[in-house]
């Protein structure tokens, strides 16, 4: 018997226009992903959330707080160019950080559904932390296809089209606060991020002339700009991220020959109003 012409078309034929990958990111870098937008977020672009992308960190003298990202972006693009099988180069276009609040949420839309998002070509959002345990709502549903819901889980990354075959809304968070890692690709080199990071690098941060020229840490962000205060906390985010890092510090108040050596453990919080002397011990 022929095969008629009218045979519906099986779905190995049709493009792929999403994945969820499990696990994807890990409980360590989804914290400390977390913490750097706890340290500079700002008011966001929509009602109800906070956002820190990386032209904002770039530009405020915290281009130190880009290094945990590049490896992300970097195995993001790989695994959306793999998914897709994307015979072109990709550019990542836009990083951020977004953190839903009580009462975020966005309606039924396409990513690149804007004259001035027409660039868009693919998206990944990371979930950095989790349904249910912090937070309630902020459930990701698609219009058509599989999976039509995504119910956020710290380290997951859904990665999809950002054209109309993917149409998509979050409901509204109900409590807590739903915490994402945003990127958008696009084939179109003139929307690139990384000139624009590189562009505000070089006029901020790697270009600065500390005024104590002692001093070699990163100045941070006008104190408005974190959530917690230096003033009344005494927590400082360049002291956090080199013991991160495992360095501990030495102190000096008038030159080399002072030198003492400050174990982490002793408040070395207290020595960043002063300039550093000698180098920091491994
Ligand atoms: O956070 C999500 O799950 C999706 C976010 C989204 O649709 C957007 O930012 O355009
Ligand atoms: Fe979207």
């Amino acid at each position: 018997m022929a095969t008629t012409a009218t045979s519906p078309p099986t779905t190995a034929t049709e493009d792929p226009v999403r994945l969820l990958i499990p696990g994807f990111l890990s409980p360590e870098t989804c914290k400390e992903l977390e913490f750097v937008h706890r340290s500079c977020g700002t008011a966001g672009y929509r009602p109800s959330v906070v956002s820190t992308s990386l032209p904002h960190l770039a530009a405020t003298g915290c281009g130190h707080l880009l290094l945990p990202f590049v490896p992300i972006r970097e195995r993001l693009r790989d695994a959306v160019e793999s998914f897709f099988s994307c015979h072109f180069e990709l550019f990542v276009e836009f990083t951020g950080l977004v953190s839903w609040c009580k009462g975020a949420s966005i309606g039924w839309h396409s990513d690149d559904n804007k004259p001035y998002l027409r660039q868009r070509a693919f998206t990944a959002v990371c979930y950095l932390n989790s349904h249910g345990k912090d937070f309630k709502g902020g459930i990701l549903q698609f219009q058509d296809g599989k999976p039509s819901a995504v119910v956020p889980v710290a380290g997951d990354v859904v990665i999809y089209t950002a054209d109309n075959r993917n149409v998509h809304c979050v409901d509204e968070v109900t409590e807590g606060e739903r915490l994402t890692l945003t990127l958008w690709f696009t084939r179109d080199s003139a929307y690139d991020e990384d000139p624009k990071l590189l562009n505000f690098l070089s006029q901020t941060s790697w270009s600065y002339e500390p005024a104590d020229q002692n001093s070699y840490i990163p100045l941070p962000a006008s104190d408005n700009m974190y959530w917690f205060s230096y003033e009344q906390s005494g927590f400082d985010i360049r002291c956090a991220r080199v013991h991160i890092l495992g360095f501990s510090f030495r102190a000096s108040s008038d030159g080399e020959s002072n030198n003492t050596s400050v174990a982490p453990a002793e408040d070395p919080i207290e020595l960043l109003g002063k300039p550093l002397g000698g180098e920091m011990m491994s």
